[in-house]
């Protein structure tokens, strides 16, 4: 394969680690990785760590893509089709502490629709990698 090809990977398969059998199916397919993510737009928006950045944010758009993206990493039908991690995230600045918090939400947010924790630490592993591209700022 040429570098070429690489570099036009789609934005999710440029993590290329396999999910964990069943995991799309542990989040409720694609009807619930939408409730998830509706859930977790509205919890960030409110968190006093990270909300302000998302205070100009369509909510419903954000989970759309999320949803997208959470169901491809998972092993779902969909495709992402928005930008890459890292052009998605370089008009504002990210901090590791930001990275966290979001991560944090996110679980309070699996926690609330009973994703048991095993699950909860499959999809967590398949984002982690992602902190490359969204981190960046010290
Ligand atoms: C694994 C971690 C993360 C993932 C998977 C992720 C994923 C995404 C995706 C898919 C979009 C939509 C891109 C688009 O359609 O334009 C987005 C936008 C955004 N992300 Fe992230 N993100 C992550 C971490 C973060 C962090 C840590 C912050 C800051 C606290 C952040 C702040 C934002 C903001 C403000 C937007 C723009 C929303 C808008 O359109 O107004 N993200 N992110």
């Amino acid at each position: 394969q040429s570098m070429v090809a690489l570099q036009k990977a789609t934005p999710a398969s440029a993590y290329p680690v396999a999910p964990a059998p069943g995991l799309y199916q542990a989040f409720g397919e694609q009807a619930g990785i939408r409730a998830l993510m509706d859930d977790f737009v509205i919890r960030l928006k409110a968190d006093a760590r990270i909300g302000e950045q998302f205070k100009d944010t369509k909510l419903d758009n954000l989970s759309k893509q999320l949803t997208d993206q959470v169901c491809q990493l998972a092993g779902g039908p969909c495709v992402y089709k928005g930008p890459d991690m890292k052009e998605a995230h370089a008009e504002m600045d990210v901090t590791r502490s930001h990275f966290n918090a979001l991560v944090e939400v996110l679980q309070v947010s699996m926690d609330a629709r009973g994703i048991p924790f095993t699950r909860q630490n499959q999809l967590l592993a398949l984002l982690a990698p992602m902190h490359r591209d969204v981190v960046n700022t010290r």
